[in-house]
């Protein structure tokens, strides 16, 4: 039996299959934070990272390793981390396939600060629905087609500028000089030439980013419609039948 029909692609409502997300958009326009708050509303944060019904993955995790020489570059903000080739695009391709096929994943944890992978993986368990967010998430067009849903974070350049500024200075360890010559030199030029352009393959685009309650209001219906409707396809017996929180009398409850 089909739940429905995403792209073009059918979702089987007895699969594990989940609703894969992408959310793309330019650096700091807000991304993660419109998947926080998604997380939030779906009641998702405080639960268990096993238990989890709804789960968010950055692209940050599929940076490529950067040979010593990259590293020196890196530490003065002269390293491109904003065009395709920065990123491992064959591992980001086989970790979703994993994660439509069910499987658990683990992908490394990013620290800025060593522009390099932590030593701490994150488990990523088989969840209901998604999310993966980065700038260039729908560049890849092998990539792009995985996605049952489309988002495209819409943040004028000046506010994800004054965002991103103090963002690298505090939670990044880098200094005004070095975050402002990587932002001319490479940055703003890659947004236009490689970010920019996928947002004509967006679903729906989020003007303002986490600002758009209304827009963000929007997605979280559309997730709990296709859990209720998992959950309705799915279930045998009407025991199973429980509230999504806030969500009236949907069947099924996420915390
Ligand atoms: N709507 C908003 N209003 C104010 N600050 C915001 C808003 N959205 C994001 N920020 C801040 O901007 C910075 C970048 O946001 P983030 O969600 O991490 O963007 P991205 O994931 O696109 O890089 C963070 O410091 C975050 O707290
Ligand atoms: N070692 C790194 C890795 C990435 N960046 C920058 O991060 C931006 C992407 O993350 P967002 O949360 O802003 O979407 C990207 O623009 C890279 O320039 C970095 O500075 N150092």
């Amino acid at each position: 039996m089909s739940i429905g029909k995403f792209n073009g692609r059918h979702l089987a409502a007895e699969s594990k299959t989940p609703f894969l997300i992408g959310v793309a958009g330019g650096t700091a326009s807000g991304k993660s934070t419109v998947c926080a708050r998604i997380m939030e509303k779906l009641g998702q944060v405080d639960v268990d990272t096993a238990e989890r019904k709804v789960v968010t993955i950055s692209q940050d995790s599929f940076y490529r390793e950067l040979t010593p020489t990259e590293k020196v570059r890196a530490l003065k903000g002269q390293y491109n981390f904003d065009h395709p080739d920065a990123f491992n695009e064959t591992l980001i391709y086989q970790t979703l396939q994993d994660i439509l096929a069910g499987k658990k994943v683990d992908i490394p944890a990013y620290d800025y600060r060593s522009n390099s992978k932590s030593d701490q993986l994150l488990t990523i368990y088989p969840a209901d629905v998604v999310l993966f967010e980065g700038i260039l998430v729908f560049y890849f067009p092998e990539i792009r087609n995985l996605f049952h849903m489309k988002l495209f974070v819409d943040t004028d350049s000046d506010t994800r500028l004054a965002r991103r500024v103090p963002r690298d200075i505090n939670e990044r360890g880098r200094d005004l000089e070095q975050v402002l010559n990587q932002y001319m030199h490479f940055v703003k030029p890659a947004f236009e030439e490689f970010c920019l352009p996928t947002k004509k393959h967006a679903d729906v685009i989020i003007p303002r980013g986490a600002d758009n309650t209304v827009a963000i209001d929007l997605i979280v219906q559309h997730i709990r419609d296709f859990l209720s409707n998992r959950a309705q396809a799915t279930s045998t017996s009407p025991s199973h039948h429980r509230k999504l929180p806030g969500g009236g009398d949907a069947p099924l409850r996420l915390h």
